[in-house]
């Protein structure tokens, strides 16, 4: 089947129910994609040095031919040969470069260095992060779709995978935003190498990180100091953070005194830089075809207070058995009463807050 992403054509195969052999293409996937475009864009306005992308795991070649009609020296890897020859074939149909090589790309990154490195794998990036720390220069794209896994939903898989506890709260999504940076950091800390994550999201099933790479022992130690615990309370969804590798959790929710659960060491900091965000968001053009959510995600992102961890309206009011206002009027009272607060990416009824559960409350009742 044809399709048009981008300023792009390309050839991809039907995909079939469930796992098929046919070279995989995700449609869903396209606001992943023209983010990635815009992400770029806006990284080498600032570096204009980079200039060699690496499409990790290419499929159909979509990232890498989108990347190459962008001005990007593209490489594409992948381990089949189907998906090369349609790589390929994409970009040739689109007149344009590339290398294209059928490797395991965890071979061909110990072998070669790229500027920017985008893992776009099934499921866990994890088996390809240490290789793509040492063979990324400046920027390293990673997407990740087991969020089971990341949210604590599948616990042993997760605690597996990314040697953290995840834990399944109701922001399920931040937790694997935070569990996935932690593994991502660690990995880094390992080549002396500080991640700094400038944007990321969790959206439809995955979560999608953007890495600057710094090098040197003392930034990745500070990077290290940014990891710590999160206490949760299910009962009254209290919550606290603890920064540091060693956990000392209260032994009940200090609110209701009921048990507590800790999540960690996950990443405490800032999931995006919201300078960078702007930028990004001015990086998205019109021939995208998801340019307007693709603009409303980066304006969110960018008024996202940075505070591990988001609340949901509905949850809390109906565990204070109120009815729920509309949001703006709550998040206006929670303000008025002299809390920072925003709304998040993570959904309509979530926000953010310096507030602490009871003061949510009392701020905001009726
Ligand atoms: C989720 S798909 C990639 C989707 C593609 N990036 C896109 O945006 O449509 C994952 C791809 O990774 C490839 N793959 C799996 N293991 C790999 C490895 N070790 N090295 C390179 N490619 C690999 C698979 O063959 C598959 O084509």
């Amino acid at each position: 089947m044809n399709v048009r992403e981008g300023a792009v054509d390309l050839v991809v195969p039907e995909q079939g129910e469930g796992a098929g052999d046919e070279v995989f293409f995700n449609p869903v996937q396209e606001l992943n994609r023209d983010l990635t475009v815009a992400v770029m864009r806006a990284y080498r306005d600032r570096e204009p040095r980079v200039e060699t992308y690496l499409d990790a795991m290419t499929a159909s070649g979509v990232r890498g031919v989108r990347a190459a009609a962008d001005g990007w020296d593209v490489t594409c890897c992948d381990v089949d040969a189907d998906a090369i020859d349609l790589c390929q074939e994409n970009l040739t149909r689109n007149d344009l470069d590339g290398d294209v090589r059928q490797r395991d790309v965890n071979a061909l990154l110990h072998d070669d260095y790229f500027d920017v490195v985008d893992l776009d794998p099934f499921g866990t990036p994890i088996p390809f992060a240490d290789a793509a720390f040492q063979g990324t220069r400046n920027l390293l794209c990673v997407t990740a779709t087991d969020t089971a896994p990341l949210c604590g939903a599948h616990f042993e898989s997760g605690v597996r995978s990314y040697s953290t506890i995840p834990r399944n709260t109701e922001y399920h999504a931040e937790m694997g935003v935070r569990v996935l940076l932690s593994a991502l950091i660690r990995t880094g800390a390992r080549y002396d190498i500080a991640p700094r994550p400038l944007v990321t999201h969790a959206t439809n099933h995955y979560v999608r990180t953007y890495l600057e790479l710094d090098r040197g022992a003392t930034v990745a130690n500070k990077a290290v100091d940014e990891l710590g615990y999160i206490y949760h309370c299910e009962h009254c969804l209290y919550r606290e953070n603890e920064a540091g590798l060693i956990a000392d959790a209260p032994s009940s929710c200090p609110n209701c005194d009921h048990g507590i659960e800790t999540a960690g060491p996950v990443f405490l900091g800032s999931t995006c830089n919201p300078e960078f965000v702007s930028t990004v968001a001015d990086s998205v053009t019109e021939e995208m075809g998801t340019a307007d959510k693709a603009t409303d995600l980066l304006e969110t992102l960018g008024a996202e207070l940075s505070v591990p961890t988001h609340y949901d309206q509905h949850r809390l009011c109906k565990r204070w058995t109120r009815s729920a206002p509309a949001m703006d009027d709550f998040l206006d009272k929670l303000s008025e009463a002299g809390h920072d607060v925003s709304r998040t990416h993570y959904g309509g009824t979530t926000f953010k807050t310096t507030a602490t559960v009871d003061e949510i409350r009392a701020a905001t009742a009726e």
